[in-house]
C-alpha cells in the first residue's frame, strides 16, 4: 500500500530522472557518481499509519551521508508484509524506475506474516548470497537473535536487492556491513568495466587488509567480520583509488575523513536519548500530582462522538488508550550529537554568545538529563538536520496521518492541569475552581418577605389589623425581629426584609385597603386585609436559598459571573483556583512583516495570523504573551521557541510545518527534546498540524505548531489548542458545542475530513439553523473565516457519498456567538 502521499512520489521520482541520468541508464560515470536507489519499508503497522517508519528515514540518511559518493533516494514506500505487494513493489522498482539498489526493511525474521525473504526471491534472478551471510555474520556479532533474520539478496535487472531486518539499528548496522563492497558491486552489475579493472588491480597491488581495516575503522564491531584481527594493520590506510573510479567524487583525499571508503560522517558522536522525560521531575511536581488524581485519560471525548453521522464519518476510533505512535516514542530514539548542536554545520546561526543567558540556562536544562554516549552510529534520519539542506530533505513526511479521533485524544492525554494557586474572588473570572466552596452560614439569615406588603399571623386573614411598625431592608433594622406580633397586630415589610417573630405570613399591598392614618399622614394605623393567606406564604424560611455548609460551586467549575457571585454571597473571598495557562504565540516566516507595514516589499505579507490566533485565545479567557515573527532561520526559530517555553505553559506557532525546505519545526522540535505526538492529521484544513510536549524543571510544555495558511491556523487552534488549554487549565467538559444545521447549499466532499466555515441563520419557527458558507473554502482565504460562526463537520468522501445536497443535515461545531 502506498502512503497517503506516495502516488506523488513515484511520479516525482520518475520525472526526476531527467535531471538525474535518465531511467535507462543511470548516470554512473559523471563526476560526481551517483547511485539511484529506493528503499522500501515492510510493515503491516507503518502501512496502517499505526506507527511511524523510523527505519526507512534512517537508511535514507545513511545513504545520502555516505561521503565518497552520492546516492540519490528516487522512491521511498512502505508495504504491508504481504508477499505480492511486495514482489510487485520489487519488479516495478527494479524494472521501470532506472535503480541500482533496493533496500528493504522489515519482514526478515521467523513470525508467521515475514514474508519480505520469500517476495524478494521470487523476483530475484540471481542470488547474491556473500552479501547475507555477511550480513549475518556481522549481525550476530552484536545479537545472536541476528540468526533468526532470513534476510534474502539478490540481483534482478541489474538491480542490487537486499532485505534488512525491520528495526531501526538493525537495519543502519546492516546497511553499513554491505557498504564496502556496494559500488564495486555496482560497477559490475553496470559492467564498468574499465572501474571494474581498476579496483582489481589495486586491490591486487594493495592487499585485502587495508581495506578491512579502513572498513573496521568505520563500521566498528560490524565490520570485524572481514578483518581478523591478526590481520589488522592501522597504518596502512587505502587510499582514493581503491574505489571504483565511477563512484569516488572528484575531490576526493586519501584522508580518513574522506576516505574512499564510504563512511558516515561523525558517526562516533551519537547519542541516545530516552523519550520519556528529559528532566527528572521529582514525585513532588503538583502538576504530575494532579495529572495523577484527575486521571487524564477519562476525560477523552470524540470531537464528533455526539453525533451518530460524524462518528461514523470520522473515523471514531474505539478507544483512546496510547495509540501505537506512542509506544515508538518511548522506546530509546537515537539522537546524533549534529542533530543538536545547530550552529556547527548547516545553519547559518549567530554565535553562541547571542543567546541569552537565561536561556542558555534553560536550554542546558532541558538538554542535559536523559542522554548517554553509546559508540552506535545510528541516528534517526527524522531528526537529522540534513533538513537544512534542501537536497537532502525528506521527499516524503515519515509522520503518519494521524486520524482527527486519535489526535484529539492524543493532546488531551498530554494536557494536565497546571497546579492549583490562591486568588482573589475578583480575579477568579475564568479560573477553574481547585476546591469545593460551601457556605459559612445561611441564606437568608433570617426568615425574609418575598414582597412589599404586610407581615401577619395567617390565621387572622382576612381582617382588619392594628399596623404597629414596619420592616424594610436595612442593615440597621434590627427592631422588626426584636417586636413580638401579637394577633390582631401586623407590620409593613418590604421585599427581603426580615419578618417579626410572630408573623408567619406575607399580604402583598396590593391584596390591602388602607383604613385609618395618622394626622399628617406619615403613619398607617389600620389596614384591611381583604384575603386569606397560609401560613408560609410569601415567606423565604432561613436558609432558603442556601444552607449552612451546603456547596455553593463545586470543584471542577469554571468560574463564570453567576459563581463567582456565589462567592462574593457566601462571603468566600478568596479560593483555590487551577492556574490558567500562559500562551505563547508567534509566527514563523520570513516573508511576514507587521501588520502596520503599508508598502509590501517584494515577497512580503502581513502577518495575520498573530493577531488571529492571540485574540481566539483571549476571546476564551487565556491570556496571551506576543512573541512576534520569526524568521525560517533555524536558530532563531529554536531560540524563539525556547524562550516562549521558558515563558509560557503552551507554545502556539503558525508556519513552517510541511514539507517546504523552510519548514523548519518539526526538526526543530525534536532538536530542543520535544516528543512529537502527531505531525500530520487526516483533515482539512490543518494537515500538517503538529503537536508536542516537553518535559522541562518547570513543568511539562506543549507546542501547538500550526500551519501557515491563515484559515487552518484558526481551524486547528479551535480544534486542538483551545481543548487542551480548557484541560490544562483544570476544567472537566472539553467538549466543543456541536449542533445539527442545514446546508444552504450542495457541498462537495473531499478525502479528508473536512471543516467547512458557515454562517449559521435561523428563519422564522424553524428551529433547525441554516448553514450558510462564507464562500470558497481554500486555507489561505481569510476572507472564508469572515462571519463564520461554525465548523461544518463534513465525512470524507466514500465511494457511495460524493456531495452532501442542499437542505441536509450534517454536524457544526460551534466556534463563535451564534
Ligand atoms: N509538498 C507539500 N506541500 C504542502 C503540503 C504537503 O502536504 N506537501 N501541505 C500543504 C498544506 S495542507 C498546508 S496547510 C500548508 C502549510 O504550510 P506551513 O505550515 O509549512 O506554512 P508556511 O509554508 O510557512 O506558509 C503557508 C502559507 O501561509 C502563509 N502564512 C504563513 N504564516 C502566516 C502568517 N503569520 N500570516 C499570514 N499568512 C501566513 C505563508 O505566507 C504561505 O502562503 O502547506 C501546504 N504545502
Ligand atoms: O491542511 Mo491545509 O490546511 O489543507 O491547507
Ligand atoms: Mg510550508
Amino acid at each position: 500500500m502506498y502512503m497517503a502521499n506516495s502516488g506523488h512520489w513515484l511520479k516525482t521520482a520518475r520525472l526526476d530522472t531527467g535531471s538525474m541520468g535518465t531511467a535507462e541508464s543511470p548516470d554512473m560515470s559523471n563526476s560526481e557518481p551517483t547511485i539511484y536507489a529506493g528503499i522500501l519499508t515492510v510493515s503491516d503497522r507503518c502501512s496502517r499509519g499505526e506507527t511511524q517508519d523510523f527505519s526507512g528515514p534512517k537508511l535514507q540518511e545513511i545513504l545520502y551521508n555516505l561521503e565518497n559518493y552520492r546516492v540519490v533516494v528516487k522512491v521511498n514506500k512502505i508495504v504491508p508484509d504481504e508477499t505480492d505487494e511486495i514482489s510487485k513493489t520489487l519488479r516495478d522498482w527494479a524494472d521501470n524506475l532506472g535503480l541500482n539498489l533496493i533496500l528493504t526493511t522489515g519482514g526478515t525474521g521467523f513470525a508467521p506474516r515475514d514474508v519480505t525473504p520469500e517476495a524478494t526471491r521470487a523476483v530475484v534472478d540471481k542470488l547474491a548470497t556473500g552479501m547475507s551471510i555477511a550480513i549475518t555474520m556481522a549481525a550476530c556479532k552484536v545479537t545472536p537473535m541476528a540468526m533468526l533474520s532470513r534476510a534474502v539478496c539478490g540481483i534482478r535487472n541489474n538491480v542490487f536487492i537486499c532485505n534488512f531486518p525491520g528495526s531501526v539499528k538493525a537495519s543502519s548496522e546492516c546497511l553499513q556491513v554491505i557498504l564496502p563492497a556496494l559500488p564495486h558491486g555496482i560497477s559490475l552489475l553496470l559492467n564498468k568495466t574499465s572501474e571494474v579493472q581498476r579496483v582489481h588491480s589495486n586491490m591486487a597491488r594493495d592487499g585485502a587488509t587495508q581495506r578491512m581495516t579502513e572498513s573496521r575503522r568505520h563500521h566498528g564491531v560490524m565490520s570485524d567480520i572481514y578483518a581478523p584481527s591478526h590481520q589488522l594493520n592501522e597504518g596502512s590506510m587505502p587510499n582514493s583509488s581503491q574505489m571504483p573510479s565511477c563512484l569516488q567524487r572528484t575531490n576526493c583525499t586519501s584522508s580518513l575523513s574522506n576516505s574512499s571508503v564510504a563512511s558516515l560522517r561523525r558517526a562516533d558522536s551519537s547519542h541516545v536519548r530516552s523519550r520519556h522525560s528529559l528532566t527528572s521531575n521529582n514525585g513532588a511536581n503538583p502538576r504530575a500530582m494532579s495529572s495523577h488524581s484527575l486521571n487524564a485519560g477519562s476525560d477523552v471525548a470524540s470531537l464528533d462522538g455526539r453525533s451518530s453521522h460524524a462518528a461514523s464519518s470520522h473515523h471514531a476510533s474505539s478507544s483512546h488508550h496510547i495509540p501505537p505512535v506512542m509506544a515508538v516514542q518511548d522506546e530509546p530514539v537515537l539522537i546524533s550529537e549534529r542533530d543538536l548542536d545547530l550552529e556547527e554545520d548547516g545553519f547559518n546561526a549567530p554565535s553562541t554568545s547571542a543567546v541569552p543567558d537565561t536561556q542558555a540556562v534553560f536550554m542546558k536544562t532541558i538538554r542535559s538529563p536523559g542522554r548517554s554516549h553509546v559508540s552506535d552510529s545510528s541516528t534517526s534520519g527524522v531528526y537529522s538536520n540534513e533538513f537544512s539542506k534542501v537536497a537532502r530533505r525528506q521527499r516524503t513526511s515519515s509522520y503518519p496521518m494521524t486520524s482527527m479521533d486519535k489526535a484529539y485524544g492524543l493532546v488531551l492525554n498530554n494536557s494536565f492541569p497546571l497546579p492549583y494557586i490562591i486568588k482573589s474572588y475578583k480575579d477568579a473570572f475564568s479560573h477553574v475552581l481547585a476546591e469545593d466552596v460551601r457556605a459559612k452560614g445561611p441564606l437568608p439569615p433570617f426568615p425574609a418577605s418575598v414582597m412589599d406588603g404586610y407581615a401577619v399571623i395567617a390565621a387572622d386573614t382576612p381582617g382588619d389589623l392594628d399596623v404597629v411598625g414596619s420592616s424594610v431592608c436595612d442593615r440597621s433594622n434590627n427592631t422588626s425581629r426584636g417586636n413580638y406580633l401579637a394577633p390582631g397586630q401586623t407590620i409593613r415589610v418590604t421585599t427581603g426584609a426580615p419578618l417579626p417573630l410572630g408573623a408567619d405570613a406575607v399580604v402583598p399591598v396590593e391584596d390591602t385597603v388602607l383604613l385609618s392614618e395618622s394626622d399628617d399622614g406619615e403613619t398607617e394605623l389600620w389596614v384591611r386585609i381583604l384575603k386569606s393567606v397560609t401560613s408560609g406564604q410569601d415567606v423565604r424560611p432561613i436558609g432558603n436559598d442556601i444552607k449552612t455548609g451546603e456547596i455553593v460551586v463545586k470543584s471542577g467549575t469554571r468560574l463564570g459571573p453567576s459563581e463567582i457571585g456565589l462567592l462574593a454571597c457566601v462571603g468566600v473571598t478568596s479560593v483555590h483556583v487551577f492556574k490558567m495557562p500562559v500562551v505563547a504565540v508567534f509566527s514563523t516566516g520570513s516573508e511576514l512583516c507587521d501588520p502596520d507595514t503599508q508598502d509590501l516589499g517584494p515577497g512580503e505579507i502581513r502577518d495575520s495570523n498573530r493577531v488571529a490566533l492571540m485574540l481566539s485565545l483571549q476571546q476564551q479567557g487565556f491570556s496571551t504573551l506576543d512573541m512576534g515573527i520569526v524568521p525560517d532561520e533555524p536558530q532563531k526559530l529554536k531560540d524563539a521557541l525556547l524562550g516562549a517555553c521558558e515563558r509560557a505553559d503552551v507554545v502556539v506557532t503558525s508556519g513552517g510545518v510541511s514539507m517546504g525546505e523552510k519548514d523548519f519545526l518539526k526538526p526543530l522540535l525534536i532538536n530542543i527534546g520535544a516528543t512529537i505526538h502527531f505531525g500530520r492529521v487526516l483533515m482539512k484544513p490543518g494537515k500538517p498540524t503538529t503537536f508536542a510536549t516537553i518535559d522541562t524543571q518547570n513543568g511539562k510544555k506543549s507546542f501547538f505548531a500550526l500551519p501557515g495558511n491563515p484559515v487552518s491556523a484558526i481551524v486547528t487552534l479551535n480544534l486542538f489548542v483551545l481543548p487542551a488549554l480548557r484541560k490544562l487549565s483544570g476544567g472537566s467538559d472539553l467538549r466543543p458545542t456541536i449542533i445539527k444545521v442545514k446546508l444552504s447549499s450542495d457541498v462537495r466532499l473531499d478525502p479528508r475530513p473536512e471543516y467547512q466555515r458557515v454562517h449559521l441563520r435561523w428563519e422564522p419557527k424553524d428551529p433547525t439553523p441554516w448553514a450558510d458558507s462564507t464562500g470558497r473554502q481554500m486555507s489561505s482565504r481569510l476572507l472564508s473565516m469572515r462571519k463564520a460562526n461554525a465548523l461544518l463537520m463534513l465525512p470524507p468522501k466514500s465511494d457511495d457519498c460524493h456531495t452532501i445536497k442542499r437542505g441536509d443535515i450534517v454536524d457544526a461545531m460551534v466556534i463563535d456567538r451564534l
